[in-house]
């Protein structure tokens, strides 16, 4: 058996390893109706998905005409109280999601979340679905600083670095993951089953897999 070729593989969380919109989007809700907005329908909550919660509200209160930020601060405030009692309810890993971290364990790679998501949140989430475990490192939204999440590469260099410095392929389903791979020179594969923010095949990612039991011939082929 040759060599795999990555040290570590890096993961985003949202529309990458766990579909989370259904709490994410109950989060969103929960904020809008104690402002007096609409809820955002169901299957338009995962459009607001990739840049984190607090740019997640804003897209929603905007498209209802906005709000002073004082006001938008204590919305904010309720939906991050809210999605901190109700973040797994829903949220599940894809189906191959966790026979693929199997395979890459197997394999001897080392795995990292760099998420956009608040650490906390992540860890909360990972653990109740019992995989926090399986990984390195989880770095959030907030763990590198303000103004360095996605699609800044700070989350993605230091991943790799806690992964041992060896080459890192980044998996993830938006142009954060994408721009912030690219910025940190680790190869990027796009995940076209997730929340993308544009088409798969435009993100700029070097291969698009529809599903994660694509990932490992994907990472032997880049
Ligand atoms: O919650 C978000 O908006 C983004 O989270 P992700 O970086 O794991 O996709
Ligand atoms: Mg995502």
């Amino acid at each position: 058996m040759t060599a795999f070729p990555f040290q570590s593989v890096g993961f985003d969380l949202d529309g990458t390893l766990l579909e989370t919109h259904r709490d994410l989007g109950a989060a969103v809700n929960h904020a809008l109706k104690l402002g007096g907005f609409d809820p955002v329908p169901a299957d338009h909550a995962s459009d607001l998905i990739g840049g984190g919660a607090k740019i997640m509200l804003a897209r929603a209160v905007d498209q209802q005409g906005g709000l002073p930020e004082d006001e938008f601060r204590r919305l904010y405030k309720q939906m991050l109280g809210y999605y901190a009692e109700n973040n797994a309810v829903h949220s599940r890993p894809y189906p191959p999601a966790v026979e693929t971290l199997d395979a890459l364990a197997e394999r001897g790679v080392k795995m990292a979340v760099v998420t956009n998501k608040f650490e906390g949140f992540a860890r909360d989430i990972l653990t109740t679905l019992g995989l926090a475990d399986r990984f390195e490192t989880i770095i959030g939204g907030d763990t590198m600083g303000k103004g360095r999440a996605k699609p800044e590469p700070d989350a993605v260099i230091e991943a790799r670095k806690r992964c041992g410095g060896g080459p890192m392929a980044f998996v993830g389903d938006s142009s954060y993951d994408v721009r912030a791979a690219r910025a940190a020179d680790a190869p990027v594969i796009a995940a076209a089953y997730g929340y993308c923010d544009k088409p798969p095949h435009e993100l700029g990612a070097d291969t698009v897999i529809e599903s994660l039991d694509r990932l490992i011939s994907a990472l032997e082929t880049l």
